[in-house]
């Protein structure tokens, strides 16, 4: 099956500065995949070069099995683009807006009434024009424009940038009702906790160069981060016992008693501390975060998170 995005060996450079350095990934259909790097690290470059607006120096970019600057261009109505602090011409109205990027897309103009809806836009809102509108509303249209006829590949640079918390969440609702259907979105975000429960796969660049890809857990495994493991043992003659065991056990406040796990030896771990089941009165388990393993990541090519 013909990946929505294949990237292969691509690099752009800007004199001697490479924006992004031999990418290569690719994407199926309905992947929900995070696009993650400190600023300046090269996700816009790449987006742009998903998008064709700029040709790469080397490598080859593939949308939909078509070459996005000299393809066929009718790929484009299946892409829909949020960028970075979208911005509208604040004398039209939203409904003028989507009638306009429609018509771009050659999608019938009408839709725009159901897209207020999906949103989360009021209809009273398609009649005012956009100086009148909240960054939340602006942002929603922003999201309506890139859905506008279904696209089967979104990308979203910064979606949720400015957005309360609420917003955001019902911001993710949609873009994860669109990804059920088989879209494929590619996100890139800074806001690490808000991705890790909703990207299937993370792509972390640094310098334009890819330096991670896999999902959470294998990007945990590769990492090597230990697991904490918290437990508070039902009585002092239990609590004892531990500190004779191989794993390194620390008292913290509260009797709670803590270690840091390897991956592999997590499950051994956890199998021993819930066998008898009356002995503890409480326990966590604290995977590394996201955050963690990006950090890491980047310690690893020697920047500093
Ligand atoms: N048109 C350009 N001319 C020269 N250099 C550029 C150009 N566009 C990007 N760059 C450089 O390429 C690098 C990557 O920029 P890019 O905008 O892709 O980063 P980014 O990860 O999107 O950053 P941010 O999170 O701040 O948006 C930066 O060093 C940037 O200065």
């Amino acid at each position: 099956m013909t990946a929505t995005i294949s990237l292969e060996h691509v690099s752009k450079f800007y004199g001697d500065t490479a924006a992004i350095n031999d990418v290569s990934f690719s994407l199926g259909e309905g992947e929900l995949v995070a696009l993650v790097g400190h600023n300046g690290a090269g996700k816009t470059t790449l987006i742009k070069a998903i998008l064709g607006l700029l040709r790469p120096t080397d490598g080859k970019v593939r949308v939909l099995g078509e070459d996005p600057v000299s393809g066929n261009l009718i790929v484009r109505r299946e892409v829909g683009y949020l960028p970075e602090s979208v911005t509208f011409h604040l004398a039209l109205t939203g409904r003028e807006v989507l009638s306009f990027y429609a018509k771009l897309k050659r999608v019938p103009a009408d839709r725009w009434r159901n897209l207020f809806d999906q949103v989360g836009l009021a209809q009273n809102a398609a009649d005012r024009t956009i100086r009148t509108y909240s960054k939340g509303m602006r942002q929603r249209l922003g999201l309506a424009q890139a859905l506008l006829g279904e696209p089967r590949l979104l990308l979203l640079d910064e979606p949720t940038s400015g957005l309360d918390p609420a917003l955001r969440r019902s911001f993710y609702d949609l873009i994860l009702d669109f990804q059920k259907k088989g879209t494929t979105v590619l996100l890139s975000s800074h806001a690490l906790s808000e991705l890790e429960e909703r990207a299937e796969r993370v792509v972390i660049i640094n310098g334009g160069n890819k330096i991670a890809d896999g999902t959470l857990d294998e990007l945990r495994q590769i990492a090597c981060l230990p697991t904490q493991i918290r437990f508070k043992p039902s009585s002092e003659s239990a609590a004892h016992s531990w500190f004779d065991g191989p794993v390194r056990w620390t008292e913290r406040k509260d009797k709670f008693l803590e270690a840091s796990v390897d991956h592999s030896e997590k499950i051994a771990v956890l199998s021993a501390v819930t066998s008898d089941p009356a002995a503890l009165t409480s326990m966590t388990v604290i995977e590394p975060t996201l955050d963690d393993v990006y950090a890491h990541f980047l310690q690893r090519q020697g920047r500093k998170p």
